[in-house]
């Protein structure tokens, strides 16, 4: 059944993700992956189901999850496909990790 209550708690974590002070971490999850425009051409070969913040926001608005576990498994999908391509010292992958912390943080609240 899908409970306004979920919803809205699932846009209020959003809502923490876009916010402004978090952009140094968050930018790299802001839109899709753009293989060409990052120069990573094995990027889809790599990873097999994209996610990123623009379509989970998009999902949200458009009432495509049926309840707040469908928008874990995305935020999860999201950062695990950071963790799965870019090595565990590089910026991004440091992006991701101080980002799921804040999702982390918002999710068991
Ligand atoms: C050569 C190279 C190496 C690493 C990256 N990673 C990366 C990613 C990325 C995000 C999520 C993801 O699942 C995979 C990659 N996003 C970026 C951005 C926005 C700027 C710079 C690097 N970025 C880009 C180019």
């Amino acid at each position: 059944k899908k409970s306004i209550a979920e919803f809205k708690f699932c846009e209020g974590i959003m809502k923490e993700l876009w916010k402004k002070q978090h952009q140094a971490i968050a930018y790299p999850f802001y839109n899709p992956v753009d293989p060409v425009a990052l120069e990573i051409p094995d990027y889809f070969k790599v990873i097999k189901k994209p996610m990123d913040m623009s379509e989970i926001q998009r999902k949200l608005n458009h009432n495509e999850y049926n309840n707040a576990n469908e928008f874990e498994v995305d935020i999860r999908l999201m950062f695990n496909n950071c963790y799965k391509f870019n090595p565990p010292d590089s910026p991004v992958y440091k992006c991701g990790k101080a980002l799921e912390a804040i999702f982390d943080e918002k999710w068991s609240q």
